[in-house]
């Protein structure tokens, strides 16, 4: 009974050993102890097989002697090897009763007599699952069989071994699947966490801490949704809100770094089920910011290259004859074919008969080296027209530098090509007419006159210049201008030969080059055949015109240094043409250099009196026909010359009109004739109205009438004491908007009066619709009105004519009384001449004044009257002889 009881208790010490998962071989050892204690003389011992069940190969025992054991080793499971190699076999009980005679230990009956062991019966030690896991084997001291309580016992052990042994391997294979798992979660590359139910991190591993930047201890205990970006917190929660579905789900998500950065991730969340229950979520997040960065680009990029509004093509370098991949729709739409059209062919086809060879066999090179290359080549359509391309190639390479496609950007630079060839032709020829302009001219000058220097030919230019041709411009616009011209360049051209050079400079002006005379005297009569040429008459709509030019010729002389002096010195003889009169021709020659050195002269000289203000303004009187009242003065300006004395206006004011010098002179004129006019009336005088000769190009100005409004308002003078004397020509050209220009002076209570009056180019007729006060007639009619019954007959009619229109008549030049009073007798209202006064200076024009009964110091006293009524009131009395 005691035996028994000490039995149990062995039996529950080595179960309590398991239960403890003790070292296997203290539980093993232990096993053996309580079965030699339990068999007399025994010694207990346990083989463990290998996992393929082949061979037993760990042995333990407390009492097989040591030598014993290492001696045998391992145990190949068979049949005939010993008592545990054959129990194992067969799975069976197996008893050796005298060791040193049982064949099954032949080769260790040395071994088993020299440590005394001279029996052996084992057990095999099977699993539950019936896997042969060892033996247990019980030795003696001396042959025998053991007795059925033996081996009993010893089956017990077995089983207490299968026990220990199996509950050893589960826990191993426990360890090793939980050491699995872990390694799994910590070395994932990506960051693996777990959370519970209500989202906060309950595991994280290493990489989490790298993703979001956190210590994992910062982490353990945070809600899920801290670290998520706003934008996406709403659509995340809800994900969750359905988590408890139990299945596994994947979703995107921006969280943001502790380094205030974004990190985008892709999460698969699974359940983590424990009995049946969802109690929380295991996370694997990679890190997707780097792909989604570069997906985005990209996208980006993919998108730019669909909408370029270049043509774009990527073929693949690694096929043959490099076909082409994709092409872009701006590619579609510049060449008209499709997509599906042009995919799988080379780009070649796109070329045709005008594609530059040079340019093709560059790209050629370039694809063959496999670097970029920029050409522009003459592409075709679908539809066969031509277009230009400037490519752009380059080669796309792969990480191993292998060039794996081509991209070709197109840009159809078409436009630029056509304008450039319109700008090349601008910038050489004359758009009107199509002839050469002046820099052409110049090229081809410098080219022919070198041909004829080292030939010893005659060369010459001419300088055309159409005569009369500003008025039909003036009068009848523009377009009709235009076909003159156009007319007129033919006519030249049609007389030139192939060789020479026509071309337009100017307005009016033509210039031909003749490289190739025989003679001089052959272009003096090419110029005589071309002023007739010009002088037949122009049909434009329902005009016929008739113009005429003057020309000017200068020759290739040795002295000539510079080819341009040559258009120079035309245009000088030309000059020199029109002063002799209209259809006449000039050679140049050393004189009229010298004139128009003069004139540069001349020029240079009124610049420095105009930034002087060096003038003088004089003042001639205008007298009433009938009475003989001082009624105004016309201002005359006056300029003395440094070296030369007082030169006439009638010699500075055209040059200044010519040079544009006459803005100036006018406003200083204007301003000047103002301010002595108030000076006058200050002084006591009386209040006259000034007569100030307006010139065309001051009229035209856009700011004309402010400018004269501001001259009123700062000298003071008042508008109707200012009367402006304009040429017929002046009203001539723009008619409509120098009607407009009148009327806005009437309205500012300005006089207007026309000067010069019978000289002009039109017809009286236009005069009816100009609201002016008064004309002028012209000295030239004047002169000789009282012998020339032409000029009496004109100056008649004039008279008569605007006193019908309301309008009054001054007559200017007057030298003699006859003409003054053929000119009283006809009607004429007011006088001007040297016969009764010069023009005079402001302080010699005070003392006239006072001769002729202005009291000085009384203000407005000698009230002169202003209107026409006025002027035909008073008492004749004209003074006979006062010059
Ligand atoms: N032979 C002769 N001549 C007489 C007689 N009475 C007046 N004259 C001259 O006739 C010209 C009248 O001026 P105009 O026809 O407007 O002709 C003016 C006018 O067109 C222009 N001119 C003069 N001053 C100015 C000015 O300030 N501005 C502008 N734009 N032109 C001016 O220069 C032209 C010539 O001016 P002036 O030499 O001062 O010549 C003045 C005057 O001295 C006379 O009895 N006999």
């Amino acid at each position: 009974m005691a035996r028994t009881q000490r039995h149990l208790r062995a039996q529950q010490r080595v179960q309590t050993l398991i239960a403890r998962d003790q070292p296997l071989e203290d539980t093993l050892k232990a096993i053996c102890r309580i079965v030699e204690a339990q068999v007399p003389g025994g010694i207990a011992s346990i083989m463990l097989c290998d996992e393929a069940q082949q061979r037993l190969e760990r042995l333990y025992s407390v009492s097989l002697p040591q030598a014993y054991c290492e001696a045998i080793g391992e145990v190949t499971i068979g049949p005939d090897n010993g008592a545990c190699g054959r129990a194992a076999y067969l799975r069976d009980f197996v008893i050796c009763a005298d060791l040193a005679n049982d064949p099954r230990w032949v080769g260790y009956h040395a071994l088993t007599a020299r440590h005394g062991l001279r029996a052996c019966w084992s057990c095999p030690v099977v699993g539950s699952n019936q896997q042969l896991l060892g033996t247990f084997a019980i030795y003696y001291q001396r042959p025998g069989e053991p007795a059925r309580s033996d081996r009993r016992r010893v089956i017990e052990a077995a089983e207490l071994v299968s026990l220990a042994v199996e509950r050893e391997r589960n826990r191993r294979a426990l360890k090793e699947n939980e050491q699995r798992y872990r390694s799994m979660f910590t070395y994932h590359p990506d960051a693996v966490f777990s959370l519970d139910l209500e989202g906060h991190f309950t595991t994280a591993n290493a990489a989490c801490s790298s993703v979001t930047g956190y210590a994992l201890k910062q982490l353990i205990g945070l809600h899920f949704s801290k670290l998520v970006e706003s934008d996406d917190r709403e659509r995340v929660a809800a994900l969750y809100r359905d988590a408890d579905k139990g299945e596994a789900f994947r979703y995107t998500v921006t969280i943001a770094h502790r380094e205030a950065r974004s990190v985008y991730l892709d999460v698969t969340n699974l359940p983590i089920v424990v009995n049946d229950r969802i109690i929380g979520f295991y996370g694997i997040a990679k890190d997707m910011t780097e792909r989604h960065r570069r997906e985005t680009e990209l996208r980006i990029l993919q998108r730019s290259v669909e909408a370029s509004i270049n043509g774009i093509i990527i073929s693949d370098a690694r096929q043959p004859n490099n076909p082409i991949i994709y092409v872009n729709e701006a590619f579609e739409r510049i060449t008209g074919y499709r997509r599906d059209e042009v995919l799988g062919r080379n780009g070649r086809f796109l070329q045709g008969n005008d594609t530059d060879t040079q340019a093709m066999a560059q790209l050629r090179q370039a694809i063959a080296e496999q670097r970029e290359i920029n050409v522009t080549l003459c592409n075709y359509r679908k539809d066969g027209t031509p277009f230009w391309n400037n490519l752009y190639l380059a080669p796309v390479r792969d990480d191993e530098g292998v060039v794996t496609h081509f991209i070709g950007i197109q840009h159809d630079i078409s436009e630029r090509k056509s304008y450039e060839a319109k700008l090349s032709y601008h910038a050489s020829h004359d758009a009107l007419t199509g002839l050469a302009n002046r820099s052409l001219f110049e090229d081809h000058l410098m080219h022919d006159v070198l041909l004829a220097q080292r030939h010893g030919c005659h060369l010459a230019v001419l300088f055309l210049d159409l005569d009369d041709f500003k008025p039909i411009n003036d009068s009848l616009g523009h377009e009709v201008g235009d076909q003159v011209l156009i007319q007129a360049a033919q006519r030249l051209a049609d007389e030139l030969d192939p060789g020479d050079t026509l071309a337009r400079f100017g307005s009016d002006e033509f210039v031909i080059l003749l490289p190739e005379l025989e003679r001089e005297e052959d272009a003096i009569r090419l110029v005589e055949r071309l002023l007739p040429c010009i002088g037949r008459p122009y049909r434009v709509g329902e005009h016929e015109l008739y113009i005429g030019a003057s020309v000017g010729i200068a020759f290739l002389r040795k002295e000539l240094e510079n080819p341009v002096e040559l258009i120079q010195q035309a245009d000088m003889a030309m000059y020199r043409a029109k002063q002799k009169g209209r259809n006449a021709w000039e050679c140049f020659t050393s004189d009229i250099n010298d004139e128009v050195s003069e004139r540069m002269a001349l020029r240079n000289d009124l610049q420095e009196a105009i930034e002087a203000e060096n003038f003088e303004l004089h003042y001639q009187p205008l007298l009433a026909a009938q009475g003989g009242q001082v009624v105004g003065f016309e201002a005359l300006v006056r300029w003395k010359h440094p070296v030369k004395g007082y030169l006439s206006p009638g010699l500075f004011i055209p040059l200044a009109e010519d040079t544009g010098q006459i803005g100036p002179i006018s406003e200083w004129v204007l301003r000047q004739a103002c301010r002595d006019m108030c000076r006058l009336a200050a002084k006591g005088y009386g209040r006259y109205r000034v007569s100030v000769n307006l010139s065309p190009l001051q009229f035209r100005r856009a700011n004309f009438l402010s400018n004269l409004q501001q001259a009123l308002l700062e000298t003071g003078l008042s508008p109707d004491c200012l009367e402006l004397e304009l040429t017929e020509g002046i009203l001539m050209s723009d008619t409509a908007a120098a009607v407009e220009t009148l009327h806005r002076l009437r309205d500012m209570g300005v006089e207007v009066s026309i000067d010069d009056f019978g000289t002009g180019f039109s017809s009286l007729s236009y005069l009816k619709q100009l609201p002016i006060g008064k004309i002028k007639i012209d000295r030239s009619f004047v002169r000789d009105v009282t012998v020339n019954r032409h000029d009496s007959a004109i100056v008649q009619g004039i008279i008569s004519m605007a006193h019908h229109l309301g309008l009054l008549v001054v007559a200017e030049g007057i030298e003699e009384a006859a003409q003054r009073d053929f000119l009283a007798a006809h009607g004429c209202d007011v006088f001007q001449g040297f016969f009764f006064a010069r023009p005079m200076p402001l302080e010699k024009l005070k003392a006239y004044l006072t001769q002729r009964g202005a009291v000085p110091g009384q203000g407005d006293s000698l009230s002169i009257p202003l209107d026409g009524e006025a002027l035909t009131a008073g008492a004749q009395s004209w003074p006979d002889d006062n010059h």
